[in-house]
Order: structure tokens, then sequence, then C-alpha cells
């Protein structure tokens, strides 16, 4: 098995670039299938979804706009805990069809969080498409929409997800290596 270094871990293949490349495709095939007409927003959150998002835009065909965030957190003066805000949100979301694009729900705290603030703005609809989720992590339930791999609970790199910023620009998706 051919392992990666990343800063102090080692991680093992587990979804290749042609793996991957599969699922994200039929994904921008469903998409383009369930939007026809409806010229959805996508709503990219950074770092994490920026390949995913690349790739799945690139793969859609239907008249679609994309535009990138960053998600913000913050503790508040208050005992409410984190508050997150998005950065960098141009793009009128009242009345779109709108797709949020992540690129894994772990323990689904930080779209728990993020969600309100978009249904607040009112859109037609709000639906959403994650690459990876880890349902035996998640602990704030999220109705995903859209998911291309559910995984176990084991930390992954590469595709965009970093390990300590670093291993977003592997290719493909590596899992944590366990010794043993
Ligand atoms: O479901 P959760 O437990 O909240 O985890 C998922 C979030 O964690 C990662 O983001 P991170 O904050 O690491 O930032 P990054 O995207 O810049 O790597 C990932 O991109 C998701 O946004
Ligand atoms: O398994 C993971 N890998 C990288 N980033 C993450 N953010 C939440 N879970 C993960």
């Amino acid at each position: 098995m051919q392992l990666v270094q990343v800063r102090d871990k080692q991680f093992e293949p587990y979804l290749s670039e042609a793996v991957i490349l599969q699922k994200v495709k039929g994904l921008a095939a469903q998409l383009n299938k369930d939007y026809e007409g409806k010229k959805p927003l996508l709503i990219a959150i950074l770092n994490g979804s920026f390949i995913f998002a690349a790739d799945l835009f690139k793969h859609m065909t239907i008249e679609a706009e994309i535009s990138f965030i960053k998600l913000a957190s913050y503790k508040g003066t208050r005992s409410s805990g984190h508050v997150i805000t998005a950065i960098g949100l141009d793009t009128e979301v009242t009345n779109r069809h709108v797709i949020v694009i992540e690129d894994i729900i772990d323990t689904g705290k930080t779209l728990t969080a993020f969600l309100p603030q978009l249904y607040n703005q009112q859109p037609a609809s709000l639906k959403i498409a994650v690459l990876l989720h880890k349902p035996e992590a998640t602990v704030y339930p999220i109705a995903i929409d859209y998911c291309c791999f559910t995984i176990p609970d084991k930390f992954v790199v590469g595709y965009g997800l970093d390990y300590d910023g670093f291993g977003r620009n592997l290719p493909a998706i590596y899992q944590l290596h366990e010794e043993g």
C-alpha cells in the first residue's frame, strides 16, 4: 500500500481520483436534471470545497451561478457560543434556488450554525450537496439532499481536504493510517 505523509501523520489510499470523478459527474448529471430552467445558485464553502465545487460545476451544463464563501467563527459576547458569519456572499439569495456545496459533513456543526442564515434570506429552495458524510460522527443532524460518499469516522485528506493546512492538493482521498 502506498502511504502518503502529511505533516506528522501517514495516510492510506481510500478513494481514487477516477472513483471520485465518476461520482461527481453523476451528481452533476442529477443536478442538471433537477434544476433545469431554475438557474440555481451554488454556494460553495471554502476552503475545503474548492476542488469538489470546481469539478462539479465544470460538469453542469444548465444555466447556473456559483459563489464562494468563507465562514468566520467567533465567540459571541453572550453565552450563545459560536456564531458563524459568511464572508464574501455577494449574490442575492432571496428567491433563488440555492445549493450549498460542502466537502464534508463530520459533526454537522458548521452547517447547523450556518444554514439558518441562508433560510433567513428566504431562498426559493435550499438543498445541500456534499462530497463526504460521516454519519457515525454527526451529532448535529443535517438533512443532506445529495451525497457522493458515506464514509466511516476516520480522518481523511486530499481533493481539497486538509490535515493541519496541508494535503489539499492530493488528487485522491486518503484515510488516516492506523498502525497495528
Ligand atoms: O461537520 P463539521 O464537524 O462542522 O465539519 C465540516 C467542516 O469542517 C471543514 O472545514 P474547516 O473548518 O476545517 O475549514 P476548511 O474548509 O478551510 O478546511 C469542512 O470543510 C467543513 O466545512
Ligand atoms: O476528516 C476530515 N478531514 C479534513 N477536514 C475535516 N473537517 C472535518 N472532518 C474532516
